[in-house]
C-alpha cells in the first residue's frame, strides 16, 4: 500500500467538505445477516460487507468497519475484513478501523503495524483506541499513524451509560479524566491545517458533553439511531465544535439493507440531517 501525500486530517477534511460529514459503521451482527436474507456464517458476512461497500463506498466520507463482528469468524472472518478495507479504499471512502485497541507501548506497537503500516493487509486510514491505560501508552500508535499519514480516533466520552464511570473520574489536578485525554490530543494536532489527524471519539448520546472540544482534530459521534441518538442533538453535543463532527452511525442506515438504493437512501438522509443540523447551529 502507497502512503497517500496528503495527513489523514487533511483528506478527512476534503472528504467531509465534498461528501458531507457521515461515517457509516460495517457491523455484521448476526440479526442483520438474518434480517438481510444471508447466513450467519463466513459467506454471509463476505456478502454483508461486499454490499455495504458497493452500496456506499463511492459516496459516504467515512466506511468504519468493527473488527470484532470479523474476528467473531476467526482467522476467515480477518480475511474478509482484509478484503473490505481494500474495496473500501480503492472506491474512495476513508477507511476507519474500529478496533479499540488500548495497551502497554511495546504491545501498542504491535497493534500499530497490524493497522498503520502500510505494509499490513489491514493498513487502515485511521484506527481507534483507547487511551485509559494512560495516553502516553498510545505513543507508538500515535507516531505510526503519523509517519504513514494515517490518523488514530481516541475514545473519550462514549456513547455508552456506563463510560462516565471512568470518562468523568476526576483527575488529581481536578479535570475530568477524558478532558485530561483530550488536552493530550489537543497537543498532538497544535498547528495542524486544516484539521489534525488525532480524533476523539465523543457520543451523541451525552446531554452534553460538558468538556473543551477544541481539539483541532475530528470529533467521531456515534450513537446515532440505534443508540437514540439524532443529528438534531449534535449543536447541543457538540456546542462551537459541530463543525468538526464526523457523526457515525451503523444500524440505523444497515437495517435498510440489503437493496443498494435503500442503503444509499438511508445515508443520504441521515447525512443530510446531520448537515442541516451543523448548518442551523
Ligand atoms: O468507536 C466507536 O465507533 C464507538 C464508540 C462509542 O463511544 N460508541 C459506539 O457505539 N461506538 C461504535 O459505533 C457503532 C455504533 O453502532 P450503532 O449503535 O449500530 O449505530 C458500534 O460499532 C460501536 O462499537
Amino acid at each position: 500500500m502507497t502512503i497517500p501525500n496528503l495527513p489523514f486530517g487533511a483528506r478527512l477534511r476534503a472528504a467531509m467538505d465534498d461528501r458531507g460529514p457521515l461515517c457509516v459503521g460495517i457491523d455484521p451482527h448476526a440479526a442483520l445477516l438474518t434480517a438481510w436474507g444471508l447466513t450467519d456464517d463466513v459467506a454471509g458476512l463476505e456478502r454483508f460487507a461486499r454490499l455495504t461497500v458497493e452500496a456506499l463506498a463511492d459516496r459516504v466520507a467515512v466506511l468504519k468497519p468493527q473488527a470484532a463482528f470479523f474476528e467473531r469468524f476467526g482467522s476467515r472472518g480477518v480475511a474478509v475484513l482484509e478484503k473490505t478495507v481494500e474495496e473500501a479504499r480503492s472506491a474512495g471512502a476513508l477507511v476507519l478501523m474500529d478496533a479499540k485497541r488500548g495497551d502497554i507501548g511495546s504491545t501498542m506497537a504491535a497493534y500499530a503495524s497490524a493497522f498503520l503500516d502500510p505494509a499490513s493487509p489491514l493498513f487502515s486510514d485511521a484506527v481507534t483506541v483507547s487511551p485509559y491505560l494512560g495516553f502516553g501508552s498510545l505513543r507508538p500508535a500515535l507516531d505510526a499513524a503519523a509517519a504513514a499519514g494515517s490518523g488514530v480516533f481516541v475514545l473519550a466520552l462514549t456513547s455508552n451509560p456506563e463510560g462516565a464511570e471512568v470518562q468523568r473520574a476526576v483527575a488529581a489536578d481536578g479535570r475530568p479524566l477524558a478532558q485530561v485525554m483530550l488536552d493530550h490530543m489537543a497537543a498532538e494536532n497544535a498547528g495542524a491545517r486544516p484539521l489534525g489527524s488525532v480524533g476523539a471519539v465523543v457520543g451523541a448520546t451525552l446531554d452534553d458533553a460538558g468538556v473543551n472540544l477544541a481539539i483541532n482534530g475530528p470529533l467521531l459521534a456515534p450513537g446515532i439511531g440505534a443508540q437514540g441518538a439524532t443529528p438534531a442533538d449534535l449543536p447541543r453535543v457538540f456546542g462551537a465544535a459541530v463543525g468538526n463532527v464526523v457523526p457515525s452511525v451503523s444500524r440505523g442506515v444497515l437495517r435498510h439493507g440489503p437493496d443498494a438504493a435503500a442503503l444509499r437512501a438511508a445515508a443520504e438522509r441521515c447525512a443530510e440531517e446531520c448537515r442541516a443540523a451543523v448548518a442551523g447551529a
